[in-house]
Protein backbone atom coordinates (compact mmCIF):
# COMPACT_ATOMS: atom_id res chain seq x y z
CA UNK A 1 0.00 0.00 0.00
CA UNK A 2 3.19 2.40 0.94
CA UNK A 3 4.67 1.46 -2.31
CA UNK A 4 1.19 2.17 -4.26
CA UNK A 5 1.11 5.71 -2.49
CA UNK A 6 4.61 6.60 -3.61
CA UNK A 7 4.82 5.38 -6.86
CA UNK A 8 1.09 7.32 -7.49
CA UNK A 9 2.41 10.06 -5.83
CA UNK A 10 5.54 10.44 -7.86
CA UNK A 11 3.22 10.00 -11.47
CA UNK A 12 1.59 12.79 -10.12
CA UNK A 13 3.77 14.81 -8.99
CA UNK A 14 5.33 14.69 -12.76
CA UNK A 15 1.56 16.13 -13.91
CA UNK A 16 0.12 19.70 -14.60
CA UNK A 17 -2.75 18.74 -12.60
CA UNK A 18 -0.65 18.23 -8.98
CA UNK A 19 1.37 21.25 -10.06
CA UNK A 20 -1.88 23.46 -9.19
CA UNK A 21 -3.18 21.06 -6.37
CA UNK A 22 -0.11 20.27 -4.69
CA UNK A 23 -0.65 16.88 -2.30
CA UNK A 24 -0.32 17.82 1.39
CA UNK A 25 3.72 16.82 2.57
CA UNK A 26 2.72 14.72 5.32
CA UNK A 27 0.25 12.31 2.89
CA UNK A 28 2.67 10.42 1.86
CA UNK A 29 5.45 10.02 4.62
CA UNK A 30 9.20 9.14 3.67
CA UNK A 31 10.35 7.02 6.18
CA UNK A 32 8.64 3.99 8.04
CA UNK A 33 6.04 4.90 10.39
CA UNK A 34 7.33 2.65 12.74
CA UNK A 35 10.64 4.42 12.85
CA UNK A 36 8.83 7.85 14.11
CA UNK A 37 8.22 8.42 17.50
CA UNK A 38 4.45 9.17 17.92
CA UNK A 39 2.72 12.56 18.40
CA UNK A 40 2.84 14.01 21.85
CA UNK A 41 -0.57 15.22 23.03
CA UNK A 42 -1.24 17.53 25.26
CA UNK A 43 -4.55 18.07 27.10
CA UNK A 44 -6.12 21.48 26.29
CA UNK A 45 -6.74 23.83 29.13
CA UNK A 46 -10.20 24.70 27.64
CA UNK A 47 -13.08 21.71 28.33
CA UNK A 48 -13.43 20.62 25.17
CA UNK A 49 -11.42 17.95 25.09
CA UNK A 50 -7.69 16.42 23.74
CA UNK A 51 -5.77 18.90 20.89
CA UNK A 52 -3.13 17.77 18.98
CA UNK A 53 0.45 19.64 19.68
CA UNK A 54 1.60 20.11 16.06
CA UNK A 55 -0.51 21.99 13.84
CA UNK A 56 -3.32 20.98 11.97
CA UNK A 57 -3.01 18.78 8.37
CA UNK A 58 -3.13 20.86 5.39
CA UNK A 59 -6.94 20.69 3.87
CA UNK A 60 -7.05 17.97 0.94
CA UNK A 61 -6.75 18.95 -2.86
CA UNK A 62 -10.02 19.88 -4.37
CA UNK A 63 -11.38 17.29 -6.97
CA UNK A 64 -10.31 17.64 -10.31
CA UNK A 65 -12.59 19.89 -12.03
CA UNK A 66 -12.22 19.63 -15.91
CA UNK A 67 -12.42 16.73 -17.53
CA UNK A 68 -8.65 16.99 -18.61
CA UNK A 69 -7.70 17.34 -14.69
CA UNK A 70 -10.08 14.08 -14.41
CA UNK A 71 -8.28 12.10 -17.70
CA UNK A 72 -4.64 13.15 -15.80
CA UNK A 73 -6.07 11.52 -12.70
CA UNK A 74 -7.12 8.74 -14.31
CA UNK A 75 -4.25 8.04 -15.98
CA UNK A 76 -2.17 8.79 -12.83
CA UNK A 77 -4.38 6.13 -11.40
CA UNK A 78 -3.85 3.44 -13.98
CA UNK A 79 0.26 4.26 -14.33
CA UNK A 80 0.16 3.90 -9.83
CA UNK A 81 -1.42 0.59 -10.55
CA UNK A 82 1.04 -0.52 -13.76
CA UNK A 83 -2.10 -1.70 -15.46
CA UNK A 84 -4.97 -0.23 -17.51
CA UNK A 85 -8.61 -0.08 -16.70
CA UNK A 86 -10.70 -2.45 -18.45
CA UNK A 87 -13.82 -1.62 -19.84
CA UNK A 88 -15.05 -5.38 -19.89
CA UNK A 89 -18.13 -6.04 -18.38
CA UNK A 90 -17.81 -7.33 -14.75
CA UNK A 91 -20.57 -8.99 -14.73
CA UNK A 92 -21.10 -12.30 -16.48
CA UNK A 93 -23.42 -12.07 -19.56
CA UNK A 94 -26.77 -13.92 -19.06
CA UNK A 95 -27.33 -17.12 -19.87
CA UNK A 96 -30.20 -18.40 -22.06
CA UNK A 97 -32.70 -20.33 -19.51
CA UNK A 98 -35.61 -22.38 -19.51
CA UNK A 99 -38.72 -21.20 -17.91
CA UNK A 100 -41.97 -23.42 -17.65
CA UNK A 101 -45.22 -21.99 -17.08
CA UNK A 102 -47.89 -24.49 -15.76
CA UNK A 103 -51.03 -24.37 -13.95
CA UNK A 104 -54.62 -25.62 -14.45
CA UNK A 105 -56.71 -25.23 -17.84
CA UNK A 106 -58.29 -21.93 -18.16
CA UNK A 107 -56.05 -20.30 -15.73
CA UNK A 108 -54.67 -18.43 -18.51
CA UNK A 109 -51.15 -19.58 -19.45
CA UNK A 110 -51.39 -18.48 -23.32
CA UNK A 111 -52.75 -15.05 -22.34
CA UNK A 112 -49.82 -14.84 -20.41
CA UNK A 113 -47.08 -15.93 -22.52
CA UNK A 114 -48.80 -13.92 -25.26
CA UNK A 115 -48.21 -10.38 -23.43
CA UNK A 116 -44.52 -11.87 -22.37
CA UNK A 117 -43.35 -12.30 -25.55
CA UNK A 118 -44.99 -8.78 -26.88
CA UNK A 119 -42.59 -7.48 -23.99
CA UNK A 120 -39.36 -9.24 -24.31
CA UNK A 121 -38.23 -10.48 -27.96
CA UNK A 122 -35.32 -12.75 -26.69
CA UNK A 123 -38.26 -15.07 -25.28
CA UNK A 124 -38.86 -17.74 -27.63
CA UNK A 125 -42.18 -19.89 -26.58
CA UNK A 126 -41.94 -23.31 -27.54
CA UNK A 127 -44.43 -24.44 -30.49
CA UNK A 128 -45.63 -27.63 -29.08
CA UNK A 129 -46.95 -30.50 -30.96
CA UNK A 130 -50.39 -31.92 -30.56
CA UNK A 131 -52.52 -34.54 -32.25
CA UNK A 132 -55.51 -32.35 -30.96
CA UNK A 133 -58.19 -30.39 -33.73
CA UNK A 134 -57.56 -26.75 -34.11
CA UNK A 135 -59.85 -24.46 -32.91
CA UNK A 136 -61.15 -22.00 -34.72
CA UNK A 137 -58.65 -18.68 -34.77
CA UNK A 138 -56.08 -21.11 -33.89
CA UNK A 139 -52.61 -21.07 -36.57
CA UNK A 140 -50.85 -23.93 -37.18
CA UNK A 141 -46.98 -23.46 -36.47
CA UNK A 142 -48.38 -20.75 -33.80
CA UNK A 143 -50.42 -22.09 -31.12
CA UNK A 144 -49.54 -25.31 -31.73
CA UNK A 145 -47.68 -28.05 -34.92
CA UNK A 146 -51.12 -29.25 -35.62
CA UNK A 147 -49.82 -33.17 -36.36
CA UNK A 148 -52.18 -36.32 -36.92
CA UNK A 149 -51.62 -39.26 -34.44
CA UNK A 150 -49.33 -41.13 -36.51
CA UNK A 151 -47.17 -38.35 -37.29
CA UNK A 152 -47.21 -37.80 -33.35
CA UNK A 153 -46.30 -41.67 -32.88
CA UNK A 154 -43.37 -41.51 -35.50
CA UNK A 155 -42.01 -38.35 -33.30
CA UNK A 156 -41.89 -40.06 -30.16
CA UNK A 157 -40.11 -43.15 -32.07
CA UNK A 158 -37.73 -41.18 -33.11
CA UNK A 159 -36.94 -39.46 -29.67
CA UNK A 160 -37.46 -35.92 -31.31
CA UNK A 161 -39.69 -34.92 -28.31
CA UNK A 162 -38.07 -33.77 -24.82
CA UNK A 163 -41.27 -34.64 -23.45
CA UNK A 164 -44.89 -35.53 -24.31
CA UNK A 165 -48.10 -36.39 -22.46
CA UNK A 166 -51.52 -37.59 -23.02
CA UNK A 167 -53.85 -34.58 -22.15
CA UNK A 168 -57.04 -35.14 -22.07
CA UNK A 169 -57.19 -37.78 -24.65
CA UNK A 170 -54.64 -35.75 -27.31
CA UNK A 171 -50.66 -35.88 -27.38
CA UNK A 172 -49.17 -33.02 -27.02
CA UNK A 173 -45.25 -33.09 -26.74
CA UNK A 174 -42.07 -30.75 -26.83
CA UNK A 175 -40.05 -30.74 -29.61
CA UNK A 176 -36.15 -30.62 -28.31
CA UNK A 177 -34.41 -29.26 -31.99
CA UNK A 178 -36.59 -26.34 -31.16
CA UNK A 179 -35.25 -25.84 -28.17
CA UNK A 180 -31.79 -26.13 -29.18
CA UNK A 181 -32.10 -23.99 -32.18
CA UNK A 182 -33.29 -21.28 -29.86
CA UNK A 183 -30.91 -21.48 -27.17
CA UNK A 184 -27.91 -21.36 -29.46
CA UNK A 185 -29.19 -17.89 -30.42
CA UNK A 186 -29.09 -16.68 -27.35
CA UNK A 187 -33.31 -16.66 -26.55
CA UNK A 188 -34.99 -17.90 -23.48
CA UNK A 189 -37.62 -20.66 -23.82
CA UNK A 190 -41.05 -20.40 -22.43
CA UNK A 191 -42.75 -23.87 -21.95
CA UNK A 192 -46.25 -24.25 -21.78
CA UNK A 193 -47.37 -27.74 -20.34
CA UNK A 194 -49.97 -28.61 -18.04
CA UNK A 195 -49.01 -30.54 -14.38
CA UNK A 196 -48.08 -34.02 -15.33
CA UNK A 197 -45.60 -32.12 -18.59
CA UNK A 198 -44.20 -29.98 -15.70
CA UNK A 199 -43.53 -33.20 -13.28
CA UNK A 200 -41.68 -34.97 -16.08
CA UNK A 201 -40.14 -31.77 -17.10
CA UNK A 202 -38.72 -31.72 -13.05
CA UNK A 203 -37.59 -34.80 -13.58
CA UNK A 204 -35.52 -34.68 -16.85
CA UNK A 205 -34.32 -30.14 -15.90
CA UNK A 206 -34.21 -30.95 -12.44
CA UNK A 207 -33.56 -27.68 -10.91
CA UNK A 208 -31.57 -26.69 -14.09
CA UNK A 209 -35.10 -24.73 -15.10
CA UNK A 210 -37.65 -22.30 -13.27
CA UNK A 211 -40.92 -23.75 -12.82
CA UNK A 212 -43.98 -21.26 -12.46
CA UNK A 213 -47.33 -22.10 -11.24
CA UNK A 214 -49.91 -20.25 -12.85
CA UNK A 215 -52.97 -19.61 -10.76
CA UNK A 216 -55.94 -17.83 -10.80
CA UNK A 217 -57.52 -15.74 -7.39
CA UNK A 218 -59.90 -18.37 -6.81
CA UNK A 219 -61.73 -21.62 -7.85
CA UNK A 220 -64.83 -19.34 -8.38
CA UNK A 221 -62.90 -16.95 -11.08
CA UNK A 222 -61.15 -19.93 -13.03
CA UNK A 223 -64.68 -21.38 -13.23
CA UNK A 224 -66.20 -18.73 -14.94
CA UNK A 225 -62.83 -17.95 -16.99
CA UNK A 226 -63.20 -21.17 -18.24
CA UNK A 227 -67.20 -20.94 -19.17
CA UNK A 228 -66.35 -17.57 -20.43
CA UNK A 229 -64.01 -18.94 -23.22
CA UNK A 230 -66.69 -21.22 -24.71
CA UNK A 231 -64.26 -23.91 -25.69
CA UNK A 232 -65.49 -26.72 -23.68
CA UNK A 233 -69.04 -28.84 -24.16
CA UNK A 234 -69.98 -29.03 -20.16
CA UNK A 235 -68.80 -32.62 -19.34
CA UNK A 236 -64.97 -31.74 -20.47
CA UNK A 237 -65.43 -28.06 -18.63
CA UNK A 238 -66.44 -30.29 -15.25
CA UNK A 239 -63.60 -33.07 -16.15
CA UNK A 240 -60.83 -29.72 -16.39
CA UNK A 241 -62.37 -28.38 -13.24
CA UNK A 242 -62.15 -31.60 -11.17
CA UNK A 243 -58.74 -31.70 -12.74
CA UNK A 244 -57.77 -28.45 -11.48
CA UNK A 245 -58.54 -29.33 -7.96
CA UNK A 246 -56.21 -31.72 -8.22
CA UNK A 247 -53.34 -29.57 -9.82
CA UNK A 248 -53.45 -27.00 -7.14
CA UNK A 249 -52.59 -29.56 -4.35
CA UNK A 250 -49.10 -29.57 -6.57
CA UNK A 251 -48.35 -26.26 -6.58
CA UNK A 252 -45.58 -26.84 -4.15
CA UNK A 253 -43.15 -28.82 -6.43
CA UNK A 254 -42.65 -25.28 -8.43
CA UNK A 255 -40.50 -22.40 -7.98
CA UNK A 256 -42.76 -19.67 -7.71
CA UNK A 257 -46.48 -19.36 -7.67
CA UNK A 258 -47.99 -16.27 -9.86
CA UNK A 259 -52.24 -15.48 -9.78
CA UNK A 260 -53.49 -14.21 -12.76
CA UNK A 261 -56.18 -12.11 -11.17
CA UNK A 262 -59.46 -11.67 -12.88
CA UNK A 263 -58.53 -7.96 -15.05
CA UNK A 264 -55.04 -8.10 -13.84
CA UNK A 265 -53.24 -10.04 -16.91
CA UNK A 266 -50.72 -7.31 -16.50
CA UNK A 267 -49.59 -7.92 -13.12
CA UNK A 268 -49.27 -11.32 -13.37
CA UNK A 269 -47.01 -10.60 -16.86
CA UNK A 270 -45.45 -8.01 -14.99
CA UNK A 271 -44.42 -10.57 -11.62
CA UNK A 272 -43.49 -13.27 -14.65
CA UNK A 273 -40.80 -10.61 -15.86
CA UNK A 274 -39.80 -9.90 -12.19
CA UNK A 275 -38.93 -13.51 -11.49
CA UNK A 276 -37.01 -13.67 -15.13
CA UNK A 277 -34.83 -10.79 -14.22
CA UNK A 278 -34.05 -11.55 -10.47
CA UNK A 279 -33.00 -15.56 -11.86
CA UNK A 280 -30.77 -13.56 -14.51
CA UNK A 281 -29.12 -11.39 -11.53
CA UNK A 282 -28.29 -15.20 -9.41
CA UNK A 283 -24.70 -15.52 -9.49
CA UNK A 284 -25.13 -19.07 -8.91
CA UNK A 285 -26.85 -19.46 -11.82
CA UNK A 286 -29.05 -22.87 -13.17
CA UNK A 287 -26.85 -24.67 -14.64
CA UNK A 288 -28.54 -25.79 -18.07
CA UNK A 289 -28.56 -29.37 -19.02
CA UNK A 290 -30.62 -30.89 -21.89
N1 LIG B 1 -47.40 -32.27 -21.09
C1 LIG B 1 -47.64 -31.37 -22.04
N2 LIG B 1 -48.71 -30.56 -21.93
C2 LIG B 1 -48.94 -29.66 -22.90
C3 LIG B 1 -48.08 -29.51 -24.01
N3 LIG B 1 -48.57 -28.53 -24.78
C4 LIG B 1 -49.69 -28.08 -24.18
N4 LIG B 1 -49.93 -28.77 -23.05
C5 LIG B 1 -51.02 -28.63 -22.08
O1 LIG B 1 -52.18 -29.30 -22.52
C6 LIG B 1 -53.30 -28.76 -21.82
C7 LIG B 1 -54.50 -28.77 -22.71
O2 LIG B 1 -54.22 -28.01 -23.84
P1 LIG B 1 -55.36 -27.49 -24.81
O3 LIG B 1 -56.26 -28.62 -25.23
O4 LIG B 1 -54.70 -26.72 -25.89
O5 LIG B 1 -56.23 -26.64 -23.91
P2 LIG B 1 -55.89 -25.33 -23.15
O6 LIG B 1 -54.42 -25.07 -23.21
O7 LIG B 1 -56.37 -25.64 -21.80
O8 LIG B 1 -56.64 -24.32 -23.88
C8 LIG B 1 -52.87 -27.39 -21.35
O9 LIG B 1 -52.85 -27.38 -19.94
C9 LIG B 1 -51.48 -27.22 -21.90
O10 LIG B 1 -50.62 -26.59 -20.99
C10 LIG B 1 -46.93 -30.37 -24.09
O11 LIG B 1 -46.13 -30.31 -25.01
N5 LIG B 1 -46.77 -31.27 -23.09
N1 LIG C 1 -56.31 -11.94 -15.88
C1 LIG C 1 -57.33 -12.30 -16.66
N2 LIG C 1 -58.53 -11.71 -16.48
C2 LIG C 1 -59.57 -12.05 -17.27
N3 LIG C 1 -59.54 -12.97 -18.25
C3 LIG C 1 -58.38 -13.60 -18.46
C4 LIG C 1 -57.22 -13.28 -17.69
N4 LIG C 1 -56.21 -14.06 -18.15
C5 LIG C 1 -56.71 -14.80 -19.15
N5 LIG C 1 -58.01 -14.53 -19.36
C6 LIG C 1 -58.96 -15.18 -20.30
O1 LIG C 1 -59.26 -16.45 -19.76
C7 LIG C 1 -59.43 -17.41 -20.78
C8 LIG C 1 -58.46 -18.58 -20.56
O2 LIG C 1 -57.13 -18.11 -20.79
P1 LIG C 1 -56.06 -19.00 -21.57
O3 LIG C 1 -54.85 -18.14 -21.73
O4 LIG C 1 -56.64 -19.62 -22.79
O5 LIG C 1 -55.80 -20.13 -20.46
P2 LIG C 1 -54.91 -21.46 -20.51
O6 LIG C 1 -53.90 -21.28 -21.59
O7 LIG C 1 -54.29 -21.52 -19.16
O8 LIG C 1 -55.84 -22.59 -20.74
C9 LIG C 1 -59.20 -16.68 -22.08
O9 LIG C 1 -60.46 -16.30 -22.60
C10 LIG C 1 -58.38 -15.47 -21.67
O10 LIG C 1 -58.56 -14.38 -22.54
Amino acid sequence: MLLLTRRFSSVLARSPFLARCPLPPRAVPTTAPASRPPPRRLMSSSSSGWHHSSPPPPPPPPPPSSSSDKDQLFRGLEAALGTTFSSDPLAPPPEPMIIIISGPSGVGKDAVIKRLQEEREEIHFVVTATSRAMRPGEVDGKDYHFVTKEEFLTMIEREELLEYALVYGEYKGIPKQQIRDYMAKGHDIVLRVDIQGAATLREILGESAIFIFLVAESEDALVKRLIHRKTEAPDMLLVRIATAREEVRRMKHFDYVVVNAEGKLEGAVKQVESIIDAEKAKIHKRRLRI
